[in-house]
Formats: C-alpha cells, structure tokens, sequence
C-alpha cells in the first residue's frame, strides 16, 4: 500500500516558481494509476518525488507498506536519511525515466538484468522470457544503448524497471516513442503484471485514447494560483483524482 499527503515540490525560484502539490494519494497493490496533464505542468516533478530522486520541499504523510511493515517514508525524507532512502529506492522502486535511463557500456540483456544483480536476486526465468517475448526484445540482447531505436531503449528500460518486482513502478511516458500496437503491447502487459505480480505503478501518459482503453483511473493536473498572490502569472499544479 502506498499513502501520500499532502506532497508540494517547488521548482525555481521567486516569480518563476513552479510549485506541484498532491493532497491525497492512495494506491493498494495491484493498483496502476494513469497521470496526466499539459506539458510542463510537473508530472515529472511527481514521479521524482514519489520516486525520492527528488527532496519535497514538504510533506505530511508518505507510507509505503512491505511485506506487513509499514515504511515512514516521510519521517526519513523529513530527517535527510539519504542511506536509507537510497536503499528503497534500489530494493523497492523500478523506475521507466523519460530518457530511459540505460547504461550505455552494458548490453540489452545486462541492462534489464541490472537490477536484480545489484539486488542479489535471480531474475523470475519465466517472467523474464514472458518480457522479452511480448516487447520483442529477443534480437536486442546483445546489443548497446547506443545501437538501439528510442522505442526499443523504451521497452529495454520498462523491462529492466519491472524484473526486480519492485513495490512500486514509476513509469514517465514508457509508450511515448512507440507505435500504437507496441504502445497498446506494452500497456496491457505492464497492467498485467502489476495486478500478478500485486506490485503498484504510477504512469505519466499523454495518450489519453490508450488510458481510457484500460479504463485507468487518473491523476489530473489542475492548474492552480499561488495563494496570497493572484497576480503572479507563475503559479503551479494540483494533482487531484
Ligand atoms: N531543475 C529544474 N529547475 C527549475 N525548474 C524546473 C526544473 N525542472 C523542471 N522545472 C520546471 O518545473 C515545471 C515542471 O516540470 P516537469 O518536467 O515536471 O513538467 P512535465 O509535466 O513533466 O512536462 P513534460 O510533459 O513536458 O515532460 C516546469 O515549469 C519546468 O520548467
């Protein structure tokens, strides 16, 4: 289970500051929530900081519930407890980043197989042959970043995101490069896999037709006025259900 209250990031400074406020979210696992919003309104702000790549500049509540002990997120963010923050983000986050994120000296296959090496774990050979089979990513093992299309550095980083079975997958526009029936492949098995799996997922979407397809529900930006300061053109997003 995830809990977040009341997150705000502020992002810049003075009258261009951006600020991104989320009063309430809840996922249970095998929950996947859509986000969207216009460009530059700060979803990728969200996902950085629910992902703890990024310090809120407040927050309430942030609990993440593993394996029957419940994680005060919150009081470790509030606390500046970078060791134990970076040891969620390794053990229970997966994170599909805009750019993809790969590391360009390892192959495809040593790419997806990142995670679970660091984690000591044996990746699930069924899981991991499943992945392979639907992205199509058979032919790109041996390959490098550097030798891969945009589309297929996004499905190598959704695989390598996914096969640790992390609590909670954050996932930045992973269809945004692909064509309608790998983005619609793509989707459905992340869906899949998030409910089998009883993992929890937040993903950043533009294609609103491929959101309403799966019925997701979704986290809708609204732009907001600072308080106290209707004047000011900069004002920031809330991110409402
Ligand atoms: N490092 C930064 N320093 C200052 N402002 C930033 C920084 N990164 C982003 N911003 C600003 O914060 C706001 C939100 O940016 P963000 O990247 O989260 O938007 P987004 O909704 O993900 O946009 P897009 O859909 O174009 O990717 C924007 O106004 C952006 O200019």
């Amino acid at each position: 289970m995830l809990h977040i209250e009341d997150l705000c990031i502020v992002r810049g400074q003075g009258t261009q500051a951006h600020h991104v406020y989320l009063p309430q979210l809840k996922l249970r696992p095998g929950e996947i929530m859509a986000v969207t919003g216009e460009s530059g309104c700060g979803k990728s702000t969200l996902l950085e900081a629910i992902g703890l790549l990024l310090r809120p500049n407040s927050i309430g509540r942030f609990e993440l519930s593993e394996e029957g002990k419940q994680l005060d997120v919150a009081v470790l963010l509030n606390t500046d407890r970078q060791a134990e923050l970076a040891g969620i983000r390794a053990s229970l986050l997966g994170f599909v980043l805009q750019n993809g994120g790969l590391l360009p000296y390892l192959s495809v296959r040593d790419n997806i197989r990142l995670p679970c090496q660091l984690l000591g774990i044996a990746p699930d050979k069924a899981m991991l042959d499943r992945i392979i089979n639907v992205l199509k990513l058979g032919p790109l093992l041996a390959k490098y970043p550097a030798q891969l299309s945009f589309g297929e550095r996004q499905r190598t980083a959704f695989a390598r995101a996914i096969l640790h079975r992390p609590r909670l997958v954050l996932a930045d526009e992973p269809t945004a490069a692909l064509d309608p029936h790998n983005a619609q492949q793509l989707f459905s098995l992340f869906i899949e896999l998030v409910r089998q799996e009883g993992m929890m997922a937040l993903v950043v979407c533009h294609d609103w037709p491929l959101v309403q397809h799966f019925g997701l529900p979704c986290l809708i930006a609204r732009p907001e006025q600072k308080p106290g300061n209707k004047t000011e053109a900069h004002g920031g997003t809330c991110f409402v259900l």
